[in-house]
């Protein structure tokens, strides 16, 4: 057994960049994986875009004297810009599991009360990101699934689509075909070492708002050919994505059993309390990941103290950070 060490920290983290940032902020991932050079352009783009929506959010005048804390509406509507471009997988244009259907996770939370919300294995929603919130918001619940997700989104007039058919998209079903007869390796491998080349965007924010408070999303269709009712770590607190604004806020992306064995997320926030570098508890936390169960994945974190921390240990992963004064987006490997 290989466990991290000082040593061997960095062996694998294929990207890692820190910056120092004015408030509001916003953070945006694509998703990280071997994204082809004939995406590079349009998920560069669409991330760009995502986290310029989710800045104009955060910059929204508060209306009748309401409190300005504007995280949760930015990381909603960053990721809700995703989740309508059939490029990521998540909302339409999902990845599709073993018998070709669209099953989304999503989760979100508000790092000043640590509440959250979140959703796994919806067909027929639109933004699963928006149902999450309404979890979060309109329920005592943290994680509602399936059937009766889609009747709470109901119950709430929250967009629906008549037949999850409607969620799918051609190149998803392009992608499940070519993976036809080997599903129940592809969430194995698809994201092991050296094998990071399909499945796909998942995207994040998180978002600090001009009062210091944290709020981070994330969602996702999973990995292509995966079982039906397999839930991954996007929509699990602590897994997915998490936020404390006393310390910072992070979503992530990868090998879902990986993430969810690791912890990631919370993993990366625990690093924070105790005294790490931003940039240092993302690497470690993706490195160990590396290491100790053989998982590849990328992470975005925004602190308190108003560091943004970009991490991978896949190939690529698309990322964008916008404030009123800094600007930075990204894909490649160093
Ligand atoms: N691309 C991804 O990030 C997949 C997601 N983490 C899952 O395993 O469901």
């Amino acid at each position: 057994m290989v466990v991290t060490t000082l040593e061997n920290v960095g062996r694998h983290t294929t990207y890692r960049a820190s910056y120092q940032v004015d408030f509001p902020c916003i953070i945006v991932h694509g998703g990280a994986w071997n994204i082809p050079q004939n995406r590079t352009q349009h998920t560069l783009q669409a991330v760009q875009s995502a986290a310029k929506r989710g800045l104009e959010k955060l910059l929204e005048k508060p209306q009748n004297g309401a409190t300005p804390s504007s995280c949760i509406e930015a990381v909603e509507c960053a990721v809700c810009y995703l989740e309508n471009d059939a490029m990521f997988d998540a909302g339409f244009g999902s990845c599709l599991c073993a018998n070709g259907s669209v099953e989304m996770d999503a989760l979100i939370m508000d790092g000043s009360t640590l509440r959250s919300g979140a959703v796994a294995c919806v067909s027929r929603v639109r933004n699963p990101i928006t149902l999450a919130k309404a979890v979060m918001e309109k329920t005592p619940h943290c994680l509602v699934v399936g059937q009766g997700a889609e009747l709470l989104a109901q119950e709430l007039n929250i967009p629906m689509v008549d037949s999850p058919l409607e969620m799918v998209s051609d190149v998803a079903l392009k992608e499940w075909e070519s993976i036809h007869n080997n599903y129940p390796g592809a969430v194995d491998t698809l994201f092991l070492q050296g094998g990071d080349f399909h499945s796909h965007e998942t995207v994040g924010a998180v978002a600090i708002d001009s009062l210091g408070n944290i709020a981070c999303a994330t969602s996702t269709g999973g990995i292509t050919g995966k079982r039906n009712g397999r839930v991954g770590d996007s929509p699990l607190i602590g897994c997915g994505g998490y936020s404390d604004s006393r310390w910072g806020g992070v979503s992530v992306t990868g090998h879902g059993e990986s993430l969810m064995k690791v912890t990631l997320s919370r993993r990366i926030i625990f690093g924070l309390e105790s005294g790490q570098e931003p940039l240092v508890a993302v690497e470690n936390s993706l490195e160990e990941m590396l290491e100790r169960v053989g998982g590849k994945g990328g992470a975005i974190l925004l602190t308190r103290q108003g560091k943004a921390a970009i991490g991978f240990t896949t190939s690529r992963m698309a990322w964008a950070l916008c404030s009123p004064l800094v600007s930075q987006s990204g894909i490649d490997g160093h």
